[in-house]
């Protein structure tokens, strides 16, 4: 008989995943085939790049993954906490970074000491402290983008999502995102990253591509 025996539980795991959309109108309205059978697992401390030509679905399947967009076929398990950064830096004009933290920290249901101290640790890895009094509708694309990473920390997730985080980012920002990223594998915390760059292959454990609607190796 034969015995399958699973080293390490995933603490993501999508199964056939397809997704479709319709585009056009009647009568010229037709299906876009763009996720047609996507697997997918993530393994406590990996850090996956998750990669594939422009409009090859990598933002489709992510927004799937965290739940925000419902596949037509599959199933997406989670175990733990998830933190999603999308592409769009998502936020409050009239708030604050701090108020941004504050408000989220409650959400994640942390207690106000737990959310000052990741608060902090996170000014200070992504460098972005000065700006804690800032309203989001004064701040820049880059430093808006450290918002919503931080934002996506804050609850210190044991799976977080990063729809091309550092496109925004100088290269000291880069470098300390990627400080903060070997930081996640070394606490056994995953993280799946979608990239466009090539020169990033080696810092990652592994890379997915998807093609033609599927996810292999590269
Ligand atoms: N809401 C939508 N309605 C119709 N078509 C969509 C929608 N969202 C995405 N698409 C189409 O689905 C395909 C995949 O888009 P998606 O944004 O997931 O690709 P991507 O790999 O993330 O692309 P990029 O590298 O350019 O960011 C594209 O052809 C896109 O035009």
């Amino acid at each position: 008989m034969a015995t399958v025996v699973t080293a390490v539980e995933s603490v993501l795991e999508a199964r056939g995943i397809e997704k479709s959309y319709r585009r056009g109108v009647w009568p010229v309205a037709r299906r876009q085939d763009v996720l047609r059978g996507v697997d997918l697992a993530l393994r406590p401390g990996e850090v996956v790049g998750l990669v594939g030509e422009n409009g090859s679905g990598k933002s489709t399947l992510m927004k799937i993954l965290v739940g925000a967009l419902r596949p037509d076929a599959g199933t997406v398990a989670v175990s733990g906490r998830l933190g999603y950064c999308p592409q769009e830096p998502v936020f409050y004009e009239r708030l604050t970074c701090d108020e941004h933290f504050e408000l989220f920290g409650r959400a994640y249901k942390m207690s106000a000491e737990d959310e000052r101290r990741s608060r902090r640790n996170l000014y200070a890895a992504l460098g972005f402290e000065r700006y804690a009094g800032t309203r989001a509708d004064q701040l820049s694309g880059g430093t808006l983008a450290k918002l919503n990473l931080g934002l996506a920390l804050l609850g210190d997730p044991e799976v977080l999502l990063l729809d091309e985080p550092y496109a925004g980012f100088d290269w000291d920002t880069y470098l300390k995102f990627w400080d903060l990223v070997a930081g996640r594998r070394q606490a056994g915390r995953s993280v799946l990253i979608i990239s466009h760059f090539v020169t990033d292959e080696g810092r990652f454990d592994r890379i997915v591509q998807l093609r033609d609607g599927r996810a292999g190796p590269r």
